[in-house]
């Protein structure tokens, strides 16, 4: 399932259209969603000029203005040779936080943070984390339950994705953009593989993108 969670970089851009990849496509994964779609430059192949005219010419297809304008900041950096679009991860991916939330979120979390190189976050349930920590108590279909953070887990003007495996209520994520917040965190996006609607989970993100792998029915 996790494949599932990424796309090649021949979906992308269409099979055929990246002459300068010098690996397979397929072996390139790719998070498909707003807060990640500079992850396709984050693997460490090498490019050729033709390619990196592809991956400019598509800038338009980015989604947000933000990113867009960081995109095209970052993308002063080309010089035309085949290496310099190794520059663009490196100004994106160091101010990502990859945030896991226990228990599922682990599954499906830290192979996105890797394959991204963005540094993981753990969210954990009471008792778990060593250390300092802050808390954030949220209610749930039956009951309550409590999510803790490292302090200084992220730093203030950081830019968070939060991975579970379910929205259901939303209470859960709530809880972990609340508590990154309250580190002084951005949240960009959440990611779930699945949502139960009839829930309106996604009514308690206020307003934060949510990325759904499949729909349940
Ligand atoms: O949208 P919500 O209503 O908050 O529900 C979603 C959460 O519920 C499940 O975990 P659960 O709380 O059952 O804990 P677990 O990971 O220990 O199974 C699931 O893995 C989500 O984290
Ligand atoms: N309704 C639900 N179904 C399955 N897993 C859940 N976790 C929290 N709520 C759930």
């Amino acid at each position: 399932m996790l494949g599932c969670l990424f796309r090649s970089i021949e979906n992308l851009f269409g099979s055929g259209r990246v002459p300068g990849l010098t690996a397979k496509p397929s072996q390139w994964p790719c998070y498909d969603g707003p807060a990640m779609n500079c992850g396709l430059l984050a693997c460490g192949f090498h490019f050729d000029s033709v390619f990196v005219e592809t991956v400019v010419s598509t800038l338009t297809l980015l989604p947000g203005p933000l990113l867009r304008r960081e995109f095209l900041k970052a993308s002063l950096l080309f010089d035309g040779s085949p290496y310099s679009i190794f520059l663009l991860p490196v100004l994106f991916l160091t101010c990502l936080d990859l945030v896991g939330i226990e228990a599922r979120g682990f599954i499906f979390g830290p192979p996105i943070a890797l394959a991204i190189g963005a540094k993981f976050v753990p969210l954990r349930k009471p008792r778990k984390l060593p250390g300092e920590v802050i808390s954030e108590e949220y209610v749930l279909e039956y009951g309550t339950d409590c999510l803790q953070m490292h302090i200084g887990a992220v730093q203030p003007g950081d830019r968070a994705l939060v991975v579970d495996d379910l929205i259901a209520t939303g209470g859960t994520l709530c809880a972990a953009i609340k508590l990154l917040e309250r580190a002084g965190a951005e949240v960009v996006e959440c990611a779930c593989v699945i949502e139960l609607p009839e829930l309106k989970g996604r009514e308690r993100l206020n307003g934060k993108p949510l990325y759904i792998l499949v729909e349940s029915r």
